[in-house]
């Protein structure tokens, strides 16, 4: 699914009008409708409605959500909130209608003061402003803000669109945001709702479509993206009957030290469990036995040093048809200067993480001898280390876009939505997995999957987006059969088989 900027959300509703056509008072009633629709799915009459208007489009939704529960026999408050700015035309248009049949239920606001009081059991409706904002809202109108958000443990709030104060492009900390428990959004995800930073004002957000022009969507060019199933299966390649075990490729995992061999094990495991046809693991003296006994199924070469490993560039030849390298590495001179003698000898994309990741940080010269196409999967400190600071979210995007693209790479940015960077420039959001994955191994997992689908001959962009999907699935199935809390690495490794029957079978 494409993320438009607000923008071009503006530019496909005045394309959507110019050519389904439609007018914008029925396209309003479309968008409406359809948050109404939903509205009345989840709460019972018994709730009584106190919908907050702005003067805007946004606003004209709230009066068109507030007749149709009127209508159908719901206690309702429009609240109009009088802040002097001119109505737009749309809400000129619905305030009348709702004027002439429920002249009542209407209560102007025009400061603080005004805020009602609220029953037990009332539902605030956020129709203050939605792609709209263009500036952090100020003066009493804040205050009702901090007046809403003062509910949010006694009522439930949904916004509209957008929680009324965020803006779709842009940093919203620290100036005042509606933060709702739903956020009913039309047609499109839009980038603040993927962002950390506004993880406590968004609630659940439920996309709603509303039947904007597939002409527009189809071909204006965005640069960020949420990843979908329909994706996936444009991705996934199933095996073909005359396989065998050198169709899908010999990779190579660089793993493990003393004291963390954990996390080569779990990297091997998920390797195999993508679909590896070979797998050797590179480790140091004190985990030969640890991998041989842990998983029969791959082959272990054991390093010349007993507590790490330093000579893994003797092995990185053209044979593997990939390498995976980081999880559990350590970062001691010796393994920085191996890791700095692979980048030299070995061309193939590969997947960089952990301390491999830390060691390019400490060596950032070394960046520039990754092979292009690599995977580097960074979580937020990792990507602190390796590309600085950045003021918000946003700018921490634009900063993962734009080293893609200086780098050639991919950069898998780890988080709730992991961000994926792409040489292009586009980045994808991936949308499964939970907190339950927020558990040690969890990345080294992501690693092995990763190497295990390049080996398979997936190109790298296919590889990062079907492994990070299939990574945070197979979380999913986890936490479904285990609970968030008892799941572990190990676990994700155990269920990424039936998320591939899941998803593709
Ligand atoms: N996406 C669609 O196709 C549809 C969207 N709909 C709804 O329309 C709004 C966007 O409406 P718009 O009128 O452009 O903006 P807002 O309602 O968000 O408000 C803009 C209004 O407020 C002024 N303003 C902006 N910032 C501030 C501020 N900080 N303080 C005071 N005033 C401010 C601005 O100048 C405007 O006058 C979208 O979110 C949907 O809810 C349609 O209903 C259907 C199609
Ligand atoms: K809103």
């Amino acid at each position: 699914m494409k993320i438009f900027t607000a923008a071009q959300i503006r530019e496909a509703d005045a394309f959507t009008i110019a050519h389904e056509p439609v007018s914008s008072t029925d396209l309003m009633a479309r968008a409406a409708g359809k948050c109404a629709d939903w509205l009345l799915d989840r709460f019972a009459p018994v709730h009584p409605f106190f919908i907050f208007c702005g003067k805007g489009n946004n606003g004209g939704d709230g009066l068109v959500i507030a007749h149709r529960l009127l209508e159908e026999g719901y206690q309702v408050t429009a609240c109009l909130l009088e802040y002097g700015n001119k109505a737009s035309e749309d809400y000129i248009y619905y305030y009348r209608r709702l004027q002439q049949q429920y002249a009542g239920r209407i209560r102007e606001i025009a400061d603080v003061t005004g805020f009602p009081e609220l029953p037990a059991s009332a539902v605030i409706v956020d129709a203050i402003f939605g792609t709209g904002l263009n500036k952090p809202i100020e003066g009493w109108l804040a205050g009702i803000i901090h007046k809403i958000n003062d509910q949010h443990g006694r009522h439930t709030i949904v916004a509209i669109d957008m929680p009324s104060g965020l803006m779709a492009d842009a940093s919203c900390r620290n100036t005042p945001v509606i933060q709702a428990h739903y956020t009913l959004s039309f047609e499109f995800h839009k980038l603040a709702f993927l962002l950390p930073e506004n993880a406590a004002l968004v609630g659940e957000v439920q996309i709603l479509p509303i039947g904007l022009s597939p002409d527009y969507i189809t071909h204006t060019p965005v640069r960020y993206h949420l990843a979908d199933k329909e994706m996936m299966h444009t991705i996934y390649m199933p095996r073909p009957a005359f396989a065998h075990k050198g169709t899908f490729g010999h990779a190579l995992l660089v793993a493990g030290s003393y004291g963390k061999m954990g996390a080569a094990v779990l990297s091997a495991k998920a390797c195999l469990r993508a679909g590896v046809g070979l797998l050797t693991c590179h480790i140091p003296r004190c985990g030969y036995d640890i991998m041989q006994i842990s998983e029969p199924a791959a082959m272990s070469v054991a390093d010349e040093v007993h507590e790490h490993s330093a000579h893994f560039h003797e092995q990185a030849d053209a044979r593997y048809k990939t390498i995976g390298i980081g999880p559990g590495l350590g970062t001691a001179t010796a393994t920085a200067r191996s890791f700095e003698k692979l980048l030299t000898c070995y061309k193939r994309p590969m997947v960089i993480d952990a301390d491999a990741l830390n060691i390019l940080s400490v060596y950032p010269s070394l960046l520039y001898q990754v092979p292009a196409g690599s995977i580097l999967t960074p979580h937020p400190k990792e990507f602190e280390r390796l590309f600085g600071p950045s003021a918000n979210d946003f700018e921490r995007m634009e900063l993962l876009s734009k080293q893609a693209v200086r780098l050639q790479l991919y950069i898998l940015l780890k988080g709730r939505y992991t961000a994926i960077a792409c040489p292009d420039g586009a980045v994808y959001f991936n949308a499964t997995g939970n907190p339950g994955m927020a558990t040690g191994g969890s990345g080294d997992v992501l690693t092995g999957i990763l190497t295990g689908l390049l080996a398979q001959d997936y190109a790298p962009k296919a590889a990062v987006l079907l492994g990070a999907w299939l990574h945070g699935y197979a979380g999913d199935l986890a936490a479904a059969k285990l609970s968030q809390e008892a799941m572990t690495a190990g676990d994700i490794i155990s269920h990424l088989g039936a998320a591939f029957l899941e998803c593709f079978y």
